[in-house]
């Protein structure tokens, strides 16, 4: 019944993985009382994929700030809107983005990697529960690199190759933001999970198995 699925992969091991799922999500609700949810962490994290499975089993609605930046803008990417324009101009929307959407109940909101560094964007997810992803860095440059880093501007060196250039500058970002990410309510850590549930790498991990350790 919750299985869903994102194109040709499915997104739960089996019903008993969907199950939990359902009945942590059961859980939560009184607690959440409808807040929002601000998935927050470096690019490639999860927060997309998570976000959606979190919205479903939530009975909530789902917003990914960066598709709703490049409507705002009126262009097909982000990486078109950092070319044309500049970060900062994406930044503003952003946070015109967070903004508008703090004023909402029952929504899931993935943000863009880099929305934890502006203060204001605090002032609008704390209306909800923010809820980091941390994952190695090593496996952020391996999925990243997966689906190549043209759709990420800041990772795109057209000179390196994919993997190398998405190590580097994630390891630089990382240092940058790590108090920022700080700021969020709850930490969820993908090395942690991975001991805990006896696997060896957190690659052996499924979006399931993550969506179940958001709530807490
Ligand atoms: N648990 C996971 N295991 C393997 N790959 C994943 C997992 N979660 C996400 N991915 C993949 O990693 C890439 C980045 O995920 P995405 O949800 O877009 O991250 P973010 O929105 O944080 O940048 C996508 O290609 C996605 O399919
Ligand atoms: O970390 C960042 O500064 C960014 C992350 C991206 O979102 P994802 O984290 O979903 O890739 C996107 O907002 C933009 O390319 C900048
Ligand atoms: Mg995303």
């Amino acid at each position: 019944l919750f299985v869903c699925n994102t194109g040709h992969q499915s997104l739960h091991n089996s019903v008993d993985e969907a199950l939990l799922l359902k009945r942590k999500a059961e859980e939560v609700q009184f607690e959440l009382n409808g807040r929002c949810i601000y998935l927050v962490g470096m690019m490639g994290s999860g927060k997309s994929t998570v976000g959606k499975i979190l919205a479903e089993v939530l009975g909530y609605s789902y917003f990914d700030s960066d598709s709703l930046v490049e409507q705002a803008v009126g262009m097909p990417s982000v990486a078109q809107i950092f070319k044309v324009h500049s970060e900062a101009f994406f930044r503003d929307s952003e946070s015109s983005v967070l903004r508008d959407l703090s004023s909402m109940h029952r929504l899931v909101v993935a943000t863009g990697g880099g929305a934890v560094i502006r203060p204001v964007n605090w002032r609008y997810m704390k209306k909800g529960l923010s809820i980091m992803l941390d994952v190695p860095l090593d496996a952020l440059a391996k999925r990243i690199a997966q689906v190549g880093t043209a759709s990420r501007p800041l990772l795109d060196q057209p000179s390196a190759d994919p993997y190398t250039a998405a190590f580097t500058k994630l390891s630089v970002l990382a240092e940058q933001r790590g108090d920022a990410y700080a700021n969020a309510d709850v930490r969820v850590s993908l090395e942690e999970l991975a001991a805990k549930k006896g696997h060896d790498d957190v690659s052996q991990l499924t979006p399931t198995d993550i969506a179940v350790e958001n709530f807490p």
